[in-house]
């Protein structure tokens, strides 16, 4: 195979332009798309979390959660978690490639991946000096939740929080890590595989391209450790979510956002995701 062929402009002696092979420079430009992406389609910047860093839930704030009933507590996590969803269908809408897929892999790979998604951003509102998240405008602790009746899933997502936030990723470093969660062509249900495949191949080159740029490739290999914890994260939401809707069906039914029964519900089809 010529160079040209593998995408490499030969270098032209009589030009003073010496060619970048096409494909650094189509990284780039990737890698700057999606990180605008993530920029736009973020509800919170670095800058205004760190400034909120201390503000923390005061005991009475906390009982008043506490005393919330499980069911008006689950709705009112789902109706946060849909919100932050549609976030996310956005990015996706604006990583190069992804618009590119057809409307069934686009909406295949929603529905998997954007729960992961959401918990890889929420590392970004995590605080591991005293293990809070912010939630409702302030951070709390896992002791907020209890009325959720979870405690083992609540507990696994601020363990999840608290590891990945560990690793002080860059606002680049996650955009382009969240963009390989949510592009992962061994997902359920996908018609051509092997355009998500390449579409994966160049936010794999992306990734890396930044982390060498940033002299952390050692992170490489922890940021794909953590990502069975988020399939298996999901998986805890979706067995709580069944045990849910059996004691409350009329409050999955009625109270909980359409997208988030479509998303997380068994096998509904996807109405609100269509992504045009
Ligand atoms: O877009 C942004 O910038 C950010 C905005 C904020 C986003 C964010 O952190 N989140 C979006 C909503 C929220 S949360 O803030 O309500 C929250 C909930 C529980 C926690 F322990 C911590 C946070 C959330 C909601 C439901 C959920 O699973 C489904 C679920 C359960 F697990 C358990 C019971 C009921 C339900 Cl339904 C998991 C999470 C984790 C991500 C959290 C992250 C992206």
């Amino acid at each position: 195979m010529s160079g040209s062929e593998m995408g490499f402009r030969s270098f032209d002696p009589e030009s003073s332009f010496f060619s970048y092979p096409t494909s650094h420079l189509h990284i780039e430009e990737l890698s700057a798309s999606i990180v605008r992406s993530h920029r736009e389609t973020t509800q919170y910047r670095p800058e205004e979390l760190q400034a909120l860093r201390w503000k923390v839930f005061s005991r009475e704030e906390i009982h008043a959660y506490q005393s919330k009933s499980v069911d008006e507590m689950w709705q009112h996590c789902a109706v946060r978690l849909t919100d932050a969803v549609q976030y996310v269908v956005e990015f996706a809408k604006r990583i190069p490639g992804f618009r590119q897929l057809c409307q069934n892999d686009q909406i295949a790979l929603l529905k998997s991946g954007s729960m992961e998604v959401v918990l890889v951003r929420m590392s970004r509102m995590f605080n591991t000096e005293n293990n809070t998240v912010f939630f409702d405008g302030k951070f709390a602790g896992t002791e907020l939740f209890k009325s959720l009746a979870c405690g083992d899933l609540i507990a696994a997502v601020f363990d999840f929080a608290h590891n990945l936030c560990a690793l002080r990723l860059t606002e680049q470093q996650m955009a382009v890590f969240t963009a390989l969660v949510l592009i992962n062509a061994d997902r359920p249900c996908l018609e051509d595989r092997e355009r998500v495949q390449k579409v994966r191949r160049d936010v794999e080159l992306a990734l890396s391209h930044i982390m060498h740029r940033d002299n952390q490739e050692s992170l490489l290999h922890k940021l794909y450790q953590r990502v069975p914890v988020l399939k298996s994260l999901c998986a805890l939401h979706i067995e709580k979510l069944r045990w849910f809707r059996q004691l409350y069906p009329l409050t999955v039914h009625s109270l909980f956002p359409p997208l988030y029964k479509e998303l997380f519900g068994s096998d509904t089809d996807i109405q609100s995701l269509t992504t045009h």
